[in-house]
């Protein structure tokens, strides 16, 4: 499984540390920045993740910032990404099961490490149920190719 992670200044330790907590985990990483605490702008940082995984089926990204949002709001723009700010273990199951969410979003100013983890870990390991969902999908699909 390929994955696809940046943060901001304000999600770097965060970053850091899902990063090896995924060490045992059979997922190839790879790390798009940033890789110092200096003040950096999400918005190329989410564009640049949401473009290789929309070009990617197989692929998921990791974007964390201070808070998961204006990395989500930014991802979103990219047609094909599905990102969500997640920082529940629930939720993180509901947005693969139900909305098939290609980007998961994380906010290190709101949660630790422990739990960032268990929420990357479910989230991966969770499918697209499909069924209903699909049908829900496929209407933002066809809603931006409208566009
Ligand atoms: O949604 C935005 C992110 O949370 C940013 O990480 C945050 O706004 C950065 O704030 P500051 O520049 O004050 O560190």
């Amino acid at each position: 499984m390929k994955i696809y992670i940046g943060c901001d200044h304000g999600g770097l330790h965060l970053k850091e540390q899902i990063i090896s907590a995924l060490s045992d985990v059979q997922v190839d990483i790879e790390d798009l920045g940033v890789h110092e605490a200096i003040s950096t702008d999400y918005g190329p940082i989410a564009k640049h993740v949401a473009e290789l995984v929309v070009t990617n089926e197989e692929a998921f990204g990791i974007l964390i910032c201070g808070t998961g949002i204006g990395m989500s709001i930014m991802a979103n723009k990219v047609k094909g990404a599905r990102a969500a700010v997640v920082h529940d273990t629930f939720s993180a199951k509901a947005t693969r099961a139900h909305n098939d969410a290609n980007i998961l979003c994380m906010g290190e100013r709101v949660i630790g490490p422990g739990l960032a983890t268990d929420i990357v870990k479910v989230w991966l390991a969770t499918q697209f149920e499909g069924g209903r969902h699909k049908r829900r999908i496929d209407y933002i699909c066809n809603f931006e190719r409208e566009e």
